[in-house]
């Protein structure tokens, strides 16, 4: 490892939409920085192998991997390293376990001949602010997440709408509630933000403490780096500048452009089985359906959709995603309806391995895009400029569908903004307008441009490609930390 360069360590939180991001940004980061900066990455035995192209990218005197074991946790299944491996709910349980990595991490500081002089870890990992603070080092928060969500998730730590209620004195679901302090008063239904409100504001949720510790531990962190571009952001990256107190807010994104894909994934059989399918198909009738890696549709969901694609009578692909390891009884999973498969034969595949999403959607015959909204996914469906058709379940998922609906208007909803479950024939009609030239012209027109900003922002001289320079340089300029002999015998004895 060369003494001039600067250590980084990285710890991303293990969930595919969170990794991956991640570990691109780390390839990024050091494709700009040249020899000025060398990175450890900090991953669990059977996450090892998702650092494996970076590894084998970069040379060994400027990427290394620290494995350590995941901490146990009651509630974790064991052998789960992964959130694809567990229900969506179940994430907190790894989320829980990962903080008792701080014993392992500062015996290794203790013992490095060159320890780290900066943290990026995910915005799950808020424990790693109080690490760095321990090490008088800078910890720099990595969003996968976009910025209109930090926005709201700031706005709803410091500022939380009062709690709907109905005459009778119950949570009031249906009410419209509106985020005064963010740009614009976004609103919305009060279902929609339940899990959040329960997680930040509320005293019953689940674990919360813990989730409020971690975003205010986000909100103290030095610097926040965001998986999103300054063109389709510009307005919540500047509230949430304003709402954290400074201006150490890098927009990098978006991660994952296609070029930098690898271009053996096009070797991948399953992969290659869809796009060799995809190529006997016309420019942009086909849909591309899928809910990213943790979320999992239930039964009446599964019906609703397998129905809405059999009356659309549309070409499509749809990315189904099977139970796993911490899959257990009693969780409602969603199985492909009997038949389904002969039903739509010649016209539709259902696909149950890992595919190579940015591939298929850059595919020519790929028109729009059924997603559950996940960052990532939109991210991607932007730079592919297709239709995005937006079905969001949880997490940051409402916040993103709200930010393309109503605000960027390039997506389209699939249901009434009200309905948590979507009408099989009004699926069956947005679907097959999705992939129809002559519907939703606006929302095409603005796609295209956003598709195009999107990949300037990461070519030289775009606003994304100027922060991830600025954030080296800020990078490079950390000072080394001063571990004193006291502290480093202490942590050696304590781990
Ligand atoms: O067969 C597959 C399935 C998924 N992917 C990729 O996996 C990622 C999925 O990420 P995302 O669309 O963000 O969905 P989730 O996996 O659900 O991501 C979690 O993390 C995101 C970032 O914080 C949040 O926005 C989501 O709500 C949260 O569920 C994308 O890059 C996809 O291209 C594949 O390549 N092949």
């Amino acid at each position: 490892m060369a003494s001039f360069a600067t250590h980084i360590l990285v710890i991303p939180f293990p969930g595919q939409g969170h990794i991956a991001p991640l570990l691109d940004f780390t390839h990024h980061l050091l494709l700009h920085a040249t020899a000025s900066l060398t990175v450890t990455v900090v991953v669990t035995p059977k996450n090892l192998q998702l650092l494996q192209p970076l590894l084998s990218f970069h040379p060994s005197t400027a990427i290394s991997a620290l494995v350590l074991p995941l901490p146990p946790h009651p509630s974790l299944p064991s052998g789960a390293e992964n959130t694809k491996d567990l229900p969506p709910d179940s994430f907190l349980s790894i989320f829980a376990a990962l903080p008792g990595l701080q014993g392992p991490l500062l015996r290794w500081f203790a013992t490095h001949p060159s320890p780290p002089s900066a943290i990026i870890s995910d915005l799950f990992l808020g424990w790693t602010h109080h690490l760095a603070e321990k090490l008088s080092i800078k910890r720099f928060v990595f969003s996968p997440s976009a910025a209109f969500a930090m926005s709201m998730i700031l706005c709803l730590q410091t500022n939380p709408p009062p709690l709907p209620k109905t005459e009778s004195g119950e949570i009031d679901l249906n009410a419209v509630v509106s985020i005064n302090d963010a740009p614009g008063r976004p609103e919305f239904f009060f279902w929609q933000l339940l899990m959040p409100y329960k997680m930040l504001v509320s005293s019953d949720g689940p674990n919360p403490p813990l989730f409020k510790a971690n975003y205010t531990a986000n909100h103290s962190s030095w610097g926040y780096i965001i998986n999103t571009f300054t063109g389709l952001e510009s307005v919540y990256l500047n509230h949430v500048k304003t709402s954290l107190g400074h201006d150490r807010v890098w927009a990098v994104g978006p991660l994952f452009l296609p070029t930098v894909t690898d271009d053996k994934v096009r070797s991948d059989p399953v992969s290659e089985h869809i796009l060799s399918w995809l190529d006997t198909c016309q420019d942009s009738e086909v849909v591309y359906v899928s809910f990213g890696t943790q979320n999992m549709l239930t039964q009446e969901q599964v019906n609703v959709l397998a129905l809405g694609l059999e009356k659309s009578g549309i070409r499509f692909v749809w990315k189904f995603k099977e139970p796993s390891l911490g899959h257990v009884d009693g969780h409602d999973l969603g199985k492909i309806p009997h038949g389904f498969e002969d039903r739509v034969a010649g016209r539709g595949l259902v696909i149950r391995d890992w595919v190579s999403q940015v591939l298929i959607l850059n595919h020519r015959a790929v028109g729009s895009f059924l997603s559950h909204c996940g960052w990532n996914s939109i991210l991607e469906g932007l730079v592919a400029r297709v239709m995005i058709l937006t079905w969001p379940l949880g997490a940051d998922q409402y916040y993103n569908a709200k930010l393309l609906v109503d605000i960027l208007k390039v997506g389209v909803r699939i249901s009434q903004p009200n309905e948590i479950l979507p009408n099989s024939d009004h699926l069956a009609k947005v679907l097959r307008e999705s992939v129809s030239q002559s519907a939703y012209k606006e929302e095409r027109t603005r796609a295209m441009q956003l598709g195009k900003e999107a990949i300037d922002s990461m070519s030289k001289d775009g606003s994304s490609y100027k922060d991830l320079e600025m954030l080296v340089q800020h990078l490079i300029q950390l000072p080394k930390p001063m571990l004193s002999e006291h502290d480093k015998n202490k942590w050696i004895e304590e781990s």
